[in-house]
């Protein structure tokens, strides 16, 4: 069955433009101001927002091994529900999908289990934790799209240099979370004023800005796409603009509670505040602001790290790192830096979707194209609602921004042509 979706505010060639919006075999096949039904299924916009399905290329489900958290099903539902239909599943599950068997394994339960389009890093180390480097090239031809050992830093520079130079080989990407254990501190939130105020152990800025500034020397050396997961710190941002400046090839990615939360926030031992890495100091979430404003940070990524409540409900010291977002990322940029003027609308929308798809090679994702597969969403940005727990498709509901309220709610979504949420 033929799509028309008739009354589109189309984001299109980098522009909002007033028209109809024709799906013929899953791929987008007519733009024009006004197509004739001709036996089609018609949706009506009613000129709401229509956006290319978003991409966010940092994403945890939890599938196989603690799917009490989050199932791929669940997960790719949740992203659905935000407006995403392309996403990057960090490969942090359990086991590791770290030779060809486990990660033929993880590909295969993606396909069969996913709604939207989900995308799977292989570690870059054995365990995502030792020095012993996986099979590059393998993994690589057997569909990975990246490689990141997130969760963790990888902390013997000759294993980062030898990876970052196969991986430059072979034109693949590598996604760093960038973090010195040995000046982790047993942290659990940022170092300063909160820690200090609750008691709490504290996770020094250097742990982020002395790994990422090794990264870019060994970057510039190799060659490779380097890319930064959820920076969190001003120097990080200096440091990738200097480094962009240079002519590395780095790109970075922020969170959207980093973007829009710091530590002075943190007004009780309440851990849906609780991640890696933590809320930082009012004064770099100013200069996060400003390296999205001035291109030095790429695009937003979720981070989307679903815990059950008996995991977060222990206080900082004991629940674990992490916060849901697939859900609420959209909504929450939409009404916080396009509705106050700090980006355009245009720009978010780059952010969100075109920008992750050409850095990441995702030739079919992240833009409207005739000939391409119909990946796309309907927001109305006038609905104003509150983040409410009963909303999420999620398993987990573990975010700071529950109760807050929200313009751009996500009407329909579809991937491959396909209906895959509604409202
Ligand atoms: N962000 C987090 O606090 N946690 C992530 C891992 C990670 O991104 O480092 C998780 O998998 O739970
Ligand atoms: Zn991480
Ligand atoms: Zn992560």
């Amino acid at each position: 069955m033929n799509l028309l979706v008739k009354n589109a505010k189309l984001f299109y060639t980098n522009k909002l433009i007033n028209c109809d919006l024709l799906i013929e075999n899953g791929k987008f096949s007519k733009i024009a101001e006004n197509i004739h039904p001709q036996g089609s299924k018609i949706i009506d916009a009613k000129f709401n927002l229509v956006t290319p399905g978003l991409v966010d290329v940092h994403v945890h489900f939890r599938e196989p091994g603690q799917v009490h958290k989050e199932t791929i099903e669940t997960g790719t539902k949740a992203s659905a529900h935000g407006g995403f239909t392309t996403v990057g599943a960090m490969p942090n599950v359990i086991p590791v999908p770290d030779d060809a068997e486990k990660f033929t394994k993880q590909i295969e339960l993606n396909k069969k289990n996913s709604v939207i389009h989900t995308l799977q890093y292989a570690p870059v180390t054995k365990d995502e934790t030792s020095d012993e480097l996986v099979d590059i090239e393998k993994l690589s031809k057997l569909g990975a799209f990246a490689f990141s050992n997130d969760g963790h830093g990888i902390m013997n520079a000759k294993s980062m240099f030898d990876a970052m130079e196969r991986i430059a080989a072979i034109n693949s990407h590598l996604a760093a979370h960038v973090e010195d254990k040995n000046l982790f501190n047993k942290g659990v939130i940022n170092f300063g004023p909160a820690a200090i105020r609750l008691g709490l152990p504290g996770i020094q800025q250097v742990a982020e800005t002395s790994q990422l500034a090794r990264d870019l020397m060994l970057a510039k050396e190799t060659g490779v796409h380097y890319h930064v997961c959820h920076i969190s710190t001003k120097d990080g941002v200096d440091l990738v603009r200097v480094a962009k400046d240079a002519g590395i090839n780095v790109t970075c990615e922020v969170s959207p509670h980093h973007l829009l939360l710091s530590e002075d926030d943190i007004l009780t031992n309440d851990a849906n505040f609780k991640m890696n890495p933590p809320l930082r100091s009012e004064n770099d979430r100013q200069a996060l602001i400003s390296g999205l404003q001035d291109g030095t940070i790429d695009m937003i990524a979720t981070d989307h790290a679903p815990h059950a409540e008996n995991e977060k409900n222990q206080g900082f010291k004991k629940s674990a790192f992490g916060i849901t977002g697939i859900e609420t990322s959209f909504p929450l940029m939409y009404s916080r830096l396009v509705k106050t003027g700090i980006i355009s609308l245009e720009k978010l929308l780059n952010l969100m979707s075109t920008n992750p798809s050409r850095i990441f090679d995702l030739n079919e994702a992240g833009e409207i194209k005739l000939g391409q597969k119909a990946d796309f969403s309907i927001i109305n940005l006038d609905d104003e609602f509150e983040i409410n727990k009963a909303d999420f498709i999620s398993k987990g509901f573990n975010s700071p921004f529950i109760g807050q309220k929200v313009f751009g709610s996500v009407q329909q979504t579809y991937c491959d042509g396909q209906l895959v949420y509604s409202k």
